[in-house]
């Protein structure tokens, strides 16, 4: 490669060779001047006040690519379905969600691609519900030009696989049985009818419908199997599920036939979750900390089932990594560590 340093001086004439970054804290972050920039005689003092006394000029020889190209390969080698890629800019491209969904990432793939000399990738944590349009990884590599073998190391490690996808979510039917004598009889007021709605409305389901059973594990068994009859993909059973006699869901949702996958999660709120499949359909037992607390094991969860997964008992384990919430004063999530196996 040649590789030439010229005085800014000297350089009117010429064409910049690489983004050039001006930052004034609190202010401004981005390109001062962009690749491909014809400099001008008033450019002069403006280079200098960001401290550029020179700029490059590149001839790249053969196998080496500039970093614009560099990451724009890199970029269209990690991106799977449900998803978009910016234009290069300061030598990164950015990857967005081309729609609502869940973002999927291989995090051991991730590992590996930043385990190749100079190749940068920088993500999201994956089974993250993300907006359309919402940032999710970032492509640089380190030198301003790189040698061939490292874009074609990644692009090796890529193959064939989708190392960040978004996952759209399918618009499922959502039922839920809220049980407890004291909701029941009306001692005290239903309050987990309004939080089932308002998660089937966030993670795009739809909410079928919302029926109301006491403590008897037979008449709470008997509105599941209903509900499936309805035709819904998702029956939520809340409370009931701790330690006490009058705990009857989980025996009710076992009474249903749905095979268990998990009574039990790693995930504090959402200790005493349950999953269950009865054929197809996911049947979940939630805990009343799912009143209480804004995020829980059913936020980890049920995104994921939305989106077309079906969990294994290894799925349910692996959120205990990550998986205990500070119970901050204002729920910040999904800006927290909790939930990002
Ligand atoms: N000794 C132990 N105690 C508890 C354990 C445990 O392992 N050992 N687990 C704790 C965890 S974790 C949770 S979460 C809670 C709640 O579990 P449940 O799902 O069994 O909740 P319930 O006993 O049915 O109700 C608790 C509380 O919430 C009120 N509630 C329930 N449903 C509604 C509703 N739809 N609307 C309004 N309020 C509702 C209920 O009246 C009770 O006050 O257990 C811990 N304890
Ligand atoms: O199931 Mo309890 O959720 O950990 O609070």
């Amino acid at each position: 490669m040649a590789i030439k340093k010229v005085r800014v001086e000297e350089a009117v004439g010429m064409v910049l060779g690489h983004d050039i970054t001006k930052i004034v804290p609190g202010e401004y972050k981005g390109p001062a001047f962009k690749k491909g920039h014809i400099i001008r005689d008033e450019d002069i003092p403006h280079l200098k006040n960001i401290g550029k006394e020179h700029i490059y000029l590149i001839e790249l020889t053969a196998g080496q690519v500039h970093e614009n190209e560099a990451v724009t390969r890199i970029a269209r080698a990690v991106a799977g379905p449900g998803i978009t890629l910016a234009e290069p800019s300061e030598g990164k491209v950015n990857l967005k969600a081309a729609a609502d969904g869940l973002l999927k990432v291989d995090r051991e793939l991730v590992t590996a691609i930043n385990g190749v000399e100079h190749a940068v990738l920088s993500t999201l944590q994956g089974n993250l519900p993300v907006k359309a349009g919402a940032l999710l990884a970032s492509v640089k590599v380190v030198p301003l030009v790189v040698e061939m073998a490292t874009v074609e190391a990644v692009e090796k490690l890529a193959v064939s696989k989708s190392v960040i996808s978004v996952m759209p979510m399918r618009n499922l039917k959502v039922a839920a049985v809220i049980t407890g004598n004291e909701v029941f009889h009306g001692r005290i007021e239903d309050r987990f009818g309004p939080v089932f709605a308002a998660k089937a409305a966030q993670y795009g389901a739809t909410l079928i419908g919302t029926t109301f059973r006491p403590d008897d594990p037979e008449l709470i068994k008997e509105a599941i199997l209903a509900y499936k009859d309805q035709g819904a993909d998702v029956i939520v059973a809340s409370g009931g599920m701790s330690v006490d006699p009058d705990d009857v869901t989980p025996d009710a949702i076992r009474a249903t036939g749905a095979e268990v996958v998990s009574y039990g999660s790693p995930v504090l709120p959402g200790a005493m979750f349950m999953l269950a499949y009865l054929g197809d359909v996911a049947v979940m037992g939630m805990p009343a900390c799912g009143m209480y607390s804004k995020t829980t094991a059913f936020d980890m969860i049920l995104p994921r089932v939305l989106a077309g997964e079906r969990l294994r008992k290894g799925d349910i384990a692996a959120l205990g990594y990550g998986g205990l919430c500070l119970s901050c004063p204002q729920c910040t999530y999904p800006h927290c560590h909790f939930g990002k196996a």
